[in-house]
């Protein structure tokens, strides 16, 4: 090889290598500006338990999730993310970080990620609770609040839920001294309320103790298989193989009650278009003549609103009553006061109406505090947001599930003083409210996704318990013990079923037909 060519050849070498340098210095940069601004725009997870590969955190999941994620905040911080498997959980524990979620960046979060057994029990997501937020979800929201539970339309079905409440008052002036399942009762009043404005069924008297209680179980069965972690949602690809078994289950108990849907719509396209004018005719007129929506209102949004009505109106109010019954039970001193209001207002020779209910303060103050301490739904129904979302410093990744923990936020010793204490009176300055711009205190949600049915109820616990305790006074069941406890679920239960035993207190018997 000449001289010549192997000088060419070095002198082309070290073009080679200036230009690699060059590249590299060129790239470095260019990664060391996006490591920057990445650090900038992208700020890290929330901090969180130790977890393991492909397993995440799954392992140390308490059944009761609500007080185990409020442990988890006392280490980690108002926001703390948890692996459940491949899903990234967020958990909100402040009222500041609630405010972020549900207020600040309230269209971001107001989505869900739809659990397996949500999409079996709605005829695939096509609810309210479930649908994400969007067209179908306005239409759903607004078919429900405006010809179901708005106040105007509650006002015109009062003696509906008049007719319940004293069918149930003559249901306990019946079983005077006899323990009486409370949550079941209650249960069926307002199941009977909802069923009556929804096609005009009431279960019969001779029906109460069986088909309630059957209609119970399936609510019961469907609320805790939504509330349940479930492996098909934090391993999606593992869904096809519903390990446990909660698509299968929840097929069979949304087929128990599709079938009463059916039947129900069968019987009402036969009445004329002019009898009974319902929520169910008005439905099916709309899917049949189409209304001003984006979206075409179809027999799946028709039966999945029929099944929210069922299953998210009836659990949530009859445990609340359960809990608020409890709690009084084991402090007569409330139960008393309460009674007393009720006598200044309606008198002992009187029964209670839905009129007297804003007149009572002490009882109302009953249904906060009880909410407070046992809300109903103590993680919300979990949020999901639509993009990428920095909370408190932390990236919340698109898709993530975020559960805010009103629970701990209602029990949070810097917030409420003595909060394990169960004392009405410190709602009766009325300076908390739950219409979800406190988020100290929000037990109905807040934003756009807050309860739909805040009104009924409102409504359904004052008059219900109101009538309960103007009728009756009340024990507990000989050898009972006073057991608060509760159980987790998507909505919130008592471990052990209130037995409790009515006496009672009215001047004639006649205000007990
Ligand atoms: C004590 C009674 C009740 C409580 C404490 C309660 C509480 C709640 C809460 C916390 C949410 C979730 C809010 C969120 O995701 O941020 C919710 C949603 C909902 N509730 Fe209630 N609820 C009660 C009764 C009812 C009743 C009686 C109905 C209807 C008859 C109802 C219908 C709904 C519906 C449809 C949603 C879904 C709203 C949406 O996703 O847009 N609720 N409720």
């Amino acid at each position: 090889m000449s001289k010549l060519v192997v000088d060419t050849w070095l002198r082309a070498d070290d073009g080679i290598v200036t230009v690699v340098l060059i590249v590299a210095s060129i790239l470095s940069i260019f990664w060391l500006v996006r490591m920057l601004t990445s650090k900038k725009t992208h700020p890290p997870l929330p901090p969180g338990p130790r977890s393991l590969p492909l397993i995440g955190n799954l392992l140390s999941l308490d059944p009761e999730l609500h007080v185990y994620f409020a442990s988890l905040a006392k280490v980690h911080g108002p926001i703390a993310r948890l692996w459940l498997g491949k899903k990234l959980g967020v958990l909100i524990t402040s009222p500041e970080l609630a405010r972020e979620v549900l207020k600040l960046h309230d269209t971001t979060f107001a989505n869900r990620d739809v659990p397996v057994a949500g999409v079996e029990a709605t005829y695939g997501g096509n609810d309210i609770v479930w649908s994400p937020y969007g067209d179908q979800w306005r239409m759903l929201r607004k078919i429900c609040v405006r010809e179901m539970l708005s106040n105007q339309t509650l006002d015109s079905v009062y003696s509906l839920r008049r007719r319940e409440v004293r069918n149930t008052v003559k249901y306990l002036h019946n079983h005077v001294g006899q323990p009486v399942n409370i949550g079941e009762q209650m249960f069926l009043t307002v199941l009977n309320v909802i069923t009556g404005m929804m096609w005009g069924g009431t279960v019969k008297d001779e029906d109460r103790a069986t088909l309630g209680a059957e209609f119970r179980q399936v609510v019961n069965e469907i609320v805790g298989y939504l509330g349940m972690p479930n492996l098909s949602d934090f391993y999606p690809s593992l869904a096809l193989f519903d390990l446990q078994g909660v698509r299968k289950n929840m097929k069979v108990l949304a087929k128990r009650l599709d079938g009463i849907f059916e039947s129900m719509i069968d019987q009402r396209r036969k009445m004329g278009s002019d009898e009974n004018k319902d929520f169910l005719q008005f439905l099916l007129k709309l899917k049949d003549e189409g209304g001003d929506y984006k979206t075409a209102f179809n027999m799946a949004h028709l039966k999945s609103l029929l099944m929210d009505m069922v299953v998210g109106g009836t659990d949530t109010t009859s445990n609340t009553i359960e809990f608020a019954l409890a709690e009084m039970i084991n402090k007569p001193e409330v139960l008393k006061r309460a009674q007393q209001e009720l006598e200044d207002v309606v008198g002992k020779d009187n029964i209670v109406e839905e009129s007297h209910i804003n007149n009572l303060p002490y009882l109302y103050a009953i249904m906060k505090e009880v909410l407070r301490m046992h809300p109903t739904l103590p993680l919300l129904v979990p949020h999901c947001p639509s993009e990428s979302c920095v909370i408190g410093g932390y990236t919340i990744p698109k898709g993530a599930r975020v559960f805010v923990n009103a629970w701990a936020i209602h029990r949070d010793p810097s917030i409420w003083e003595n909060p394990l204490e169960f004392k009405p009176e410190r709602f009766l300055d009325g300076k908390w409210d739950y219409s979800g711009n406190d988020f100290n205190y929000f037990p109905f949600g807040s934003g756009r996704r807050i309860c739909a049915g805040t009104a009924m109820a409102e409504r359904m616990f004052m008059f219900l318990l109101g009538s309960l305790i103007h009728s009756f006074d009340w024990k507990l069941a000989e050898g009972d013990k006073h057991d608060l406890s509760e159980k987790f679920g998507i909505v919130l239960k008592k471990k052990v079923a209130l037995m409790a035993i009515p006496t009672p207190r009215l001047s004639s018997s006649i205000m007990y037909e």
